[in-house]
């Protein structure tokens, strides 16, 4: 078989190739779309192979539309996903609607997806997660030692699993809860047949107050697999578990506590004017602020790179050519 069929038959063609992208979600005519904006412009400074899938619900105004697809994302409109009627009381009222994050199981022209939500930051590439094994659940365990948690056993036993043996889970409690992460953020394989039973299993399954997290939680117990907090630092584990956060190797911030939303931050909440806090909030601006990382501009750059590139290989192969030229005829 001549050589060039043989590197055929090793190369994977194109069709074959995993398809992967990062996946957020974003709903209402809110300022959420600020939080998107951020992160598009975060994943491109650190130079993130893979494009950024926004799932909308239809309630997302044209305007904050135009401003993700001028930013490079892909938009996708979702129906929303509402739980069985029942009287829960959510941590957060709005939690509601992040049911309809299990939209995000449809997409299966990505065989892996990273699930981002919309208050979260990347300071460094997490591309590498694409390669962990198939067949898992990954995302970080969660902290249990908010006032959003007054509502479970953890927080009154003070039982939280990122220091398990500080208050341990008592016999008389019964069998100690599985291992439960944020749904910040996550590592997941689109399905439809997963997609088709989230759904149904839903309809059937009564809300409770982290809505969807608390599902996904029960849902995939079995198959979930905690990965280290530096790829989601929940904010408060700065002032509840600071032994176990090394600030300086954080790639992925989560500026979910009360208050610590960016763009809306005034420093007044309960631990939100922390140092720490303050610089994480300013590096986030930071990125939003910097027109470098506008999709335009880096596109803009890109496209000045390659015509630079092919400039310098035509030069480069009008030198040859005259050096073949003049040389003597080939046998
Ligand atoms: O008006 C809104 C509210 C929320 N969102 C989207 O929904 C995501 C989740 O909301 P928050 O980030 O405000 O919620 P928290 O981080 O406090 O909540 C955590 O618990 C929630 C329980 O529903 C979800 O699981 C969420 O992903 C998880 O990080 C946002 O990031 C954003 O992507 C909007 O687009 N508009
Ligand atoms: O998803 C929630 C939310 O992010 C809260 O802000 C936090 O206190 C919880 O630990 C978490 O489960
Ligand atoms: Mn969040």
């Amino acid at each position: 078989m001549a050589p060039i069929a043989a590197a055929d038959a090793v190369m994977p063609k194109p069709e074959d190739q995993p398809s992967r992208a990062y996946v957020t979600f974003l709903a209402g005519t809110g300022d959420y779309v600020k939080g998107v904006v951020g992160l598009a412009k975060g994943m491109r400074k650190v130079k993130s192979k893979y494009p950024l899938v926004v799932a909308i619900l239809p309630d997302v105004p044209a305007d904050h539309r135009k401003i993700l697809v001028e930013q490079g994302c892909v938009v996708r409109e979702i129906k929303p996903v509402y739980p069985p009627e029942n009287q829960t009381q959510f941590a957060m009222a709005y939690y509601v609607i992040n049911y309809s994050k299990l939209r995000i199981w449809e997409f299966v022209e990505y065989s892996k997806m990273i699930y981002l939500d919309g208050d979260i930051q990347v300071f460094d590439n997490i591309d590498h997660l694409f390669d962990l094994p198939n067949g898992g659940f990954y995302a970080v365990m969660d902290c249990f030692c908010e006032k959003t948690w007054s509502h479970t056993p953890q927080y009154r036993i003070g039982y939280c699993q990122q220091c398990p043996d500080k208050a341990r889970w008592p016999d008389h409690a019964g069998p100690k809860p599985p291992l439960y992460f944020n749904a910040g953020m996550f590592v997941y394989e689109p399905n439809l047949e997963t997609y088709r039973d989230l759904l149904g299993t839903l309809e059937i399954t009564p809300p409770t107050p982290f809505a969807e997290q608390d599902f996904l939680n029960m849902y995939f117990k079995d198959i979930y697999k905690p990965i280290p907090n530096v790829y989601n630092l929940v904010l408060a584990m700065l002032w509840r578990h600071p032994d176990n956060v090394k600030l300086d190797t954080v790639k992925v911030v989560h500026y979910c506590a009360a208050g610590a939303k960016p763009w809306r931050y005034t420093g007044e909440e309960e631990n939100i004017d922390r140092g720490d806090i303050k610089m994480l909030v300013k590096r986030w601006w930071d990125i939003y602020d910097d027109e470098s990382l506008d999709y335009r501009n880096v596109a803009a750059a890109e496209e000045a790179a390659k015509q630079e590139k092919l400039e310098r290989f035509l030069a480069a192969l009008s030198q040859v050519g005259v050096r073949y030229i003049t040389g003597p005829p080939a046998a």
